[in-house]
């Protein structure tokens, strides 16, 4: 029987909040404060400052600090004992107080911890005083589906220094909703379909640079993979966006934007965690004013990017900006201004190169981890196709085994709770813990896309006969999108660009992992709301067909 772990939380009957993996429910307060309070009271009763001088100043101190320390224990033990979720497992010292969550934020940490505490604990549990995590995939739904209301933590309406306008990750209720009918016209599977060929062009560019290094080096070409992913999903997103990419694929370095953005990203995220409200002010106080300067930088040149693509429009293929501007002359009474068009182009900038990279280098990191399973896609692929011309998205998409290993390999996001600004219980799922989970996968720690395939042993394609190693799936519990109102609304151009990237990667070379060079093991790398992906040299050399034969390839 499956656990409850809807009382006392009563996800589905009380007012809630929303956050991209959060709901927070509000009991009632009024009988927790009661209680806590008179706890809260009990350092007034003075026991042990009679041994100090209290007229000098140092007993002052003493008695101050004695105060704090005799709040902050009884804190603890009503925590622990008293709280309404004192009856949810969990460790001791994580429901007494928060520090021990934060503990493994900041050491990038936490989504292995909480997996490790599910595995103990079971489906349910107490990660903080006020906030459980449920591994269950009926929560997906519960905590996030909610339509009746979405009100996120402040932290979330945060925006950089100078910045007025909301985009489409701050923005709350109708601003939310105007940004998300506009993006879904820019990432519709029309829209998308319409940016393959430009989609194509920064692929191809890449593919150039790696024919050059392997003439150069008379047959072989080694490259970070980490890195000149992340150029060539950010050139891509940069020309889509506003008609002009960044150049990295040209000059094989990484453009300003994309350092100040991780930065940002770092302060923003930090922020959105932020449980205690000093946190905030002292990340913005420990920024160094020379980030503040490179970020206003990055506004004034995507200010000029905006401009110069008004007056001059696109160039020569559809773009995002066209489809938003198609979106204010169908809705002239809810229009989006030129600066929030800014500010939601940065949020896909953002948002769009960070998740793409990681998928992409996870997969390349599991094919190079099992080279029987990388035969077999490529196989897939080279007989899919006659030339590497030929290559295209539709196509791609019916490649059965491309598409299990791009599944398997989306990153599973991890679990950015909230504390709103008034008292509440916090609900979280955690994808790591989701996805990683013996309940929900047979075999959960092994890269196997053979598990988003139809099963090959039973009448019944939708089941694996019961003694296969994979014969348990719970595609239920899988959500690498997100669930609701603040699901991924550029699915479509994701999976777009994995399936060609991949198509053409497997076509086009033969890879392994660099001589000299090793894997870092995905799961020793740490997370920071985004993974922060290790250095990944593989070598590439020419395609060769089964008969020795050089694959036909396109011209770059
Ligand atoms: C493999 C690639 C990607 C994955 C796995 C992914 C996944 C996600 C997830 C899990 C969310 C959060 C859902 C939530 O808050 O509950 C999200 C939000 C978002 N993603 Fe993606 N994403 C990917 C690629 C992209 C791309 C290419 C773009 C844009 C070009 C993009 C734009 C966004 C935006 C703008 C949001 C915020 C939506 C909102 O708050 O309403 N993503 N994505």
């Amino acid at each position: 029987m499956r656990p409850e772990y809807r009382d006392p939380t009563k996800v589905n009957t009380i007012n809630e909040s929303q956050s991209p993996r959060t709901h927070s429910v509000r009991p009632n307060y009024t009988t927790i404060y009661t209680e806590y309070r008179t706890v809260a009271n009990i350092p007034r009763v003075s026991v042990y400052w009679d041994f100090v001088d209290q007229t000098s100043s140092m007993g002052l101190v003493l008695k101050a600090v004695g105060a704090y320390v005799l709040y902050i224990i009884s804190r603890a033990v009503y925590n622990v004992f008293f709280h309404p979720l004192a009856r949810f497992p969990g460790p001791k010292i994580w429901s007494a107080s928060r520090l021990p969550y934060l503990f493994t934020l900041v050491i990038g940490q936490n989504s292995f911890r909480i997996k490790a505490l599910h595995d103990e604990y079971g489906p349910i549990v107490r990660v903080a005083p006020n906030e459980l995590h449920i591994n269950d995939p009926r929560a997906w739904n519960d905590i996030y589906l909610r339509k009746d209301s979405e009100i996120r933590p402040p932290q979330w309406g945060m925006r950089p220094p100078g910045i007025e306008s909301y985009n489409v990750i701050s923005g709350v209720g109708a601003d939310h909703a105007r940004f998300r009918k506009a993006l879904g016209l820019a990432f519709s599977e029309d829209a998308v379909k319409e940016y393959e060929p430009t989609v194509r062009s920064y692929f191809n560019k890449f593919t150039a640079r790696i024919d050059d290094l392997i003439a150069k080096n008379k047959g072989s070409a080694v490259v970070d993979m980490v890195k000149w992913s992340n150029f060539t999903t950010f050139d891509i997103i940069g020309e889509l966006a506003w008609s002009k990419s960044y150049g990295c694929l040209d000059t094989g370095a990484g453009h300003a934007i994309m350092g100040v953005l991780s930065h940002f990203q770092g302060v923003i995220i930090a922020a959105a965690i932020t449980y205690y409200p000093w946190i905030n002010n002292a990340l913005m106080a420990i920024t160094p004013r020379s980030a503040f300067e490179d970020l206003k930088m990055i506004f004034n040149d995507g200010h000029e990017r905006l401009q110069n693509r008004l007056k001059n429009g696109p160039s020569g293929h559809p773009d995002v900006l066209g489809h938003l501007a198609e979106y204010n002359k169908q809705n002239p009474t809810a229009k989006i201004t030129d600066d929030e068009i800014e500010q939601n182009v940065f949020s896909c900038l953002v948002a769009g190169s960070e998740c793409l990279t990681t998928a992409f280098s996870g997969a390349l990191h599991y094919l190079l981890v099992y080279p029987s399973k990388l035969h077999r896609a490529q196989q897939e692929v080279r007989a899919a196709f006659s030339s590497e011309a030929s290559i295209n998205a539709t196509d791609a998409a019916k490649l059965e085994y491309l598409n299990a290993i791009i599944e398997e390999s989306l990153p599973p996001p991890p679990p950015p709770s909230q504390e709103p600004s008034s008292p509440s219980t916090v609900v979280s799922v955690s994808c790591y813990s989701m996805f990683r989970s013996a309940s929900h996968f047979s075999a959960p720690d092994v890269f196997a896309p053979e598990r988003f395939l139809p099963s090959p042993s039973t009448d019944d394609s939708s089941k694996w006969s019961p003694d296969s190693p994979l014969n348990h799936n719970d595609m239920a519990a899988f959500k690498p999108w997100g669930v609701g109102p603040r699901e991924c609304p550029a699915q479509p151009l994701a999976r777009l660009e994995m399936r060609l990237f991949l198509a053409i990667l497997l076509y086009r070379y033969d890879f392994r992992v660099a001589e000299g060079s090793y894997l870092t093991r995905w799961t020793s790398q740490r997370v920071f709301e985004t993974w922060q992906k290790e250095k990944m040299d593989v070598e590439f050399t020419p395609a060769s067909s089964s008969m020795g034969e050089t694959l036909p390839v396109a011209a770059p």
